[in-house]
């Protein structure tokens, strides 16, 4: 049995190839803008004005000195690639890992067609999750390890975001807990149809930010003034990327940039996102009017995503809350 879920044999629908994806140009290799955490901790003028401007210009770029041991992420991919190199039987059935059904998660149900398809695999983690997973005691100890650093990188982003703002920064400290951010760890297998298929379909995120620990085979593109760019990866950083709650909230003054990862070709590709996010209950809206968004609760957000996905096979986003 291989370890690759069926993408072709399950969706031999999609694969009629009545609408697949356009030709495009080559994307250009670029290096994100880099900040040096250990200047931004300590209020080093120039560095927080060169993250203010990336947040704010690009809404991606790379962090160094992020406090998450070298050790650490090493363990992490390791552990990250036993659990997905097992058998996709194994991965597949109810309990993998002691977590609740529904954790793996490969392709979409809900595509209509290929350009809507990812290619590639996830276990999707909330933190009381973790402590549920078994028989892997190194993977959780590196997943809590991990999980514990990207909760404080991530509040002190996100507060230095909100002070230039000229605004109270305690949303963070008030709305989000160490249970109310969730991991994504992907698998992105080799495939044949690479030029047919995304590995990850262009989307934004859902959250305030997020800390996205990739490998070095590249693959993750943005979109910039309607042009996509491949993020040349940079073995000693983690990417960031600006959510749909922090363009809310800074009423796009911060902005949640589409990304997509292209499935490769001959390798397979790791990465694992730190989604950060509040509770279900916290109210999104923006710092200051005239607003460009009518206000929400999370939980009203996640499950209009989920409504759109059912009914479109994609998700819609932040449009459907505009004024
Ligand atoms: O794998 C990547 O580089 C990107 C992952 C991503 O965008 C996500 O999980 O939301
Ligand atoms: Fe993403």
């Amino acid at each position: 049995m291989g370890i690759d879920p069926p993408f072709q044999e399950t969706y031999r629908a999609l694969w009629k190839g009545f609408c697949v994806r356009a030709k495009e140009e080559e994307c250009k290799e670029f290096e994100l803008p880099l900040i040096d955490m250990s200047r931004l901790r300590l209020g080093d003028s120039a560095e927080r004005k060169k993250y203010i401007k990336a947040a704010s210009e690009w809404g991606f770029f790379q962090v160094v000195n992020h406090g998450i041991s070298e050790e650490v992420l090493q363990s992490l991919r390791y552990e990250q690639m036993k659990v997905f190199h097992q058998p996709f039987n194994n991965k597949s059935q109810r309990n993998f890992l002691n977590l609740p059904s529904n954790s793996y998660r490969w392709g979409n149900s809900y595509a209509s067609c290929l350009s809507q398809f990812p290619w590639s695999e996830a276990l999707h983690l909330s933190p009381a999750d973790i402590s549920r997973i078994d028989g892997y005691t190194n993977l959780r100890s590196s997943i809590e390890a991990f999980a514990g650093t990207a909760a404080t990188l991530a509040q002190t982003l996100a507060e230095i975001l909100a002070e230039n703002l000229g605004v109270k920064s305690s949303f963070f400290t008030e709305n989000c807990t160490s249970r109310t951010s969730c991991i994504r760890m992907n698998r992105y297998p080799s495939c044949p149809f690479s030029s047919e298929v995304y590995g990850l379909v262009p989307h934004t995120d859902s959250d305030i930010l997020t800390i996205l620990y990739q490998d070095q085979t590249g693959g993750l593109q943005l979109l910039r003034d309607g042009r996509w760019l491949t993020v040349k990866p940079n073995p000693q950083s983690l990417t960031i990327n600006i959510g749909d709650l922090l363009q809310v909230f800074s009423n796009d003054v911060y902005r949640s940039i589409q990304h997509r990862v292209v499935a490769p070709q001959q390798v397979e590709r790791f990465s694992l996102a730190y989604f950060y996010c509040p509770s279900s209950d916290a109210v999104i809206q923006s710092y200051r009017t005239p607003t460009k968004y009518r206000k929400f609760t999370f939980r009203e957000y996640k499950q209009q995503i989920l409504k759109d996905l059912q009914a479109t096979g994609n998700k819609v986003g932040l449009s459907r809350f505009l004024f």
